[in-house]
């Protein structure tokens, strides 16, 4: 069955290929691990969360999309670099940047004008589904990846998520049902990310996250994503003590989407 999920994964298997023969996966790992300077300037994602959660507030992870295959057009006027510093100056812990083209209007470049822009950490968003994307995302200064369990089978998983802590990137990893989550948590990264949106439904409810709260361990942490959308979706979260949150579209139709991000979490 052809749904969202199946479509957007198998262009990117076609985008990976004919990235591959504009540059080998052997050129471009060298380029990445010896490059000792941008190594060094990697920004620690899981950290920057911990800290804002460890003071009493909520890591949010503000996430800059143009679009989505769900809401089409969500920002018009689409100034990544002003994005990034409007949601830093605001208390934002890291940021998402929709690197896909086709099916989000996103692109590298963003991703390296919004981190230019601020001092905090950058989740390349996207779909993995092949190594060369690991060292694609480092090269463009991504300091966390993310893995979709949905997406991926459970070997290539585990070897994406070494490779990534290998380079220096915290990864998070995404699930939205139970047997995702099971799969999930035999990985070792602490990132556990529960995608509220089904991504072949787009169905979308916060529930799925209350649900699958109670099979988390207390050490990891957990990133309730999608679909956050005012005042008490927060509070409902964070009275089960929930408070990582991924949210795009509340920040991206706002007027300024810095004072949105504070006025959600205040
Ligand atoms: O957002 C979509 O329409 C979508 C469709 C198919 C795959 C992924 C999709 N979104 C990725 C995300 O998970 C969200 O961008 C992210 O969690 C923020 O969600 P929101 O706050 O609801 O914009």
């Amino acid at each position: 069955m052809s749904d969202i999920l199946n479509k957007i994964l198998a262009v990117k298997a076609d985008e990976v290929a004919a990235a591959k023969k504009h540059r080998s996966l052997e050129s471009l790992r060298r380029e990445v691990e010896t490059d000792k300077e941008a190594r060094a300037a990697i920004r620690g994602f899981e950290a920057s969360l911990r800290k804002r959660i460890d003071a009493g507030a909520a890591g949010v992870i503000a996430e800059v999309k143009k679009a989505s295959p769900s809401k089409g057009v969500l920002r018009a006027d689409f100034r990544p670099a002003d994005i990034a510093a409007s949601y830093a100056g605001n208390g934002a812990a890291c940021l998402s940047v929709l690197t896909d083209e086709q099916f989000f209007q996103g692109a590298t470049e963003y991703l390296q004008q919004a981190r230019a822009a601020c001092a905090i950490p950058v989740l390349r968003k996207d779909f993995m589904v092949d190594m060369y994307q690991i060292y694609e995302a480092r090269a463009m200064g991504a300091d966390c990846i993310l893995l979709i369990v949905a997406a991926l089978d459970h070997g290539l998983m585990a070897e994406m998520e070494a490779c990534s802590h290998e380079l220096g990137m915290d990864v998070l990893i995404e699930s939205h049902d139970g047997d995702e989550l099971a799969a999930a948590l035999k990985l070792n990264s602490r990132l556990i990310g529960i995608n509220n949106r089904n991504l072949r439904t787009f169905e979308t409810s916060l529930d799925t996250t209350l649900g699958l709260l109670p099979r988390i361990p207390k050490e990891r942490l957990v990133i309730t994503e999608s679909g956050i959308l005012n005042g008490d979706d927060v509070k409902r979260m964070r009275d089960a003590d929930v408070h990582s949150f991924l949210v795009g579209e509340a920040f991206m139709r706002a007027a300024d989407p810095g004072a949105e991000l504070s006025r959600l979490f205040a």
